[in-house]
């Protein structure tokens, strides 16, 4: 049997074609897995489990419908949906994780995270992140209308188009460059846990990187975004495959 592992989908109304196959990869695969992991930036905006989406509510009952099917469903938020809620959570059946979460996956600890946390050289990402997962800043944020709440992402879309806009070489590339990890806060974290293998997403950058850790070899896997195809990392008894699911 298989675990798998995806992240950074950025679902989003205006990628209808992307949501289309992460039905189908709920409908089909994931139906025979062990568990689904699912580690941040499901969504592209996330500002209330009020979400008046489409794409929200359709994940909630594709997914409680997997968890319904026998395969539990866990959840780390990431740097776009910090605000999915116990109650969006318990709607569509997933379990929140800590950032970092260890699992044990077929009898080997596992270290999970959404990744951004090891972006230390962005430190104005760092102390922004650091505000918005304060939990009087969210209540503040939460407590105001949705409308106003879904003006403030609409301007934070409108303002990040702007500035791939007005990059250098005009790359309209589906994002603004996300800073890597840093090696050091890697080594730093996977010592700190004594862990060998790390799996995380949110740098777009799919990998498997074997390093030295204290005179341990470890293994940090990058899951990769759902841009332009589906990514999915499948992992049992045997080792751990990264692959690309293609768009129909
Ligand atoms: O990671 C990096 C950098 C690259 C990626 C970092 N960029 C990135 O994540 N952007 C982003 C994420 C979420 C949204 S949003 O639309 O979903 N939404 C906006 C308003 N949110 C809010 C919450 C709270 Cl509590 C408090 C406030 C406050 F105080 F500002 F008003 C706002 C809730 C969430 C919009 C843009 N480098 O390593
Ligand atoms: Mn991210």
């Amino acid at each position: 049997m298989t675990t798998l592992f995806i992240s950074d989908l950025h679902l989003d109304p205006e990628r209808p074609d992307i949501t289309a196959v992460f039905v189908a990869f709920l409908r089909g695969e994931a139906r025979d897995a062990d568990a689904l992991y699912i580690l941040g930036d499901l969504f592209e905006a996330w500002v209330g489990d009020d979400d008046p989406s489409d794409v929200g509510a359709t994940v909630a009952s594709e997914v409680r419908t997997l968890v319904d099917s026998g395969v539990p469903v866990f959840f780390i938020r990431g740097n776009r949906d910090f605000l999915l809620g116990d109650a969006y959570a318990r709607r569509a059946g997933m379990v929140v994780l800590p950032d970092p979460a260890v699992i044990m996956l077929y009898g080997r600890p596992v270290l999970l995270m959404h990744g951004d946390l090891l972006c230390t050289d962005d430190t104005a990402y760092q102390q922004f992140r650091a505000q918005v997962r304060d939990p009087h800043w969210q209540a503040r944020f939460l407590a105001q209308p949705l409308q106003a709440r879904l003006a403030f992402a609409q301007q934070a879309r409108e303002a990040s188009m702007r500035r791939q806009s007005e990059m250098k070489d005009g790359d309209r590339g589906r994002f603004e460059t996300i800073t890597d990890v840093s090696p050091v806060a890697v080594r730093e974290t996977l010592h700190r846990f004594g862990i060998d293998t790390l799996i995380h997403g949110h740098t777009h950058r799919p990998a498997v990187h074997e390093l030295d850790v204290d005179g341990h070899a470890c293994r940090r896997i990058v899951l990769g975004d759902w841009y332009e195809q589906g990514s999915v990392l499948r992992v049992d008894r045997d080792g751990a495959r990264l692959e690309g699911l293609p768009l129909p």
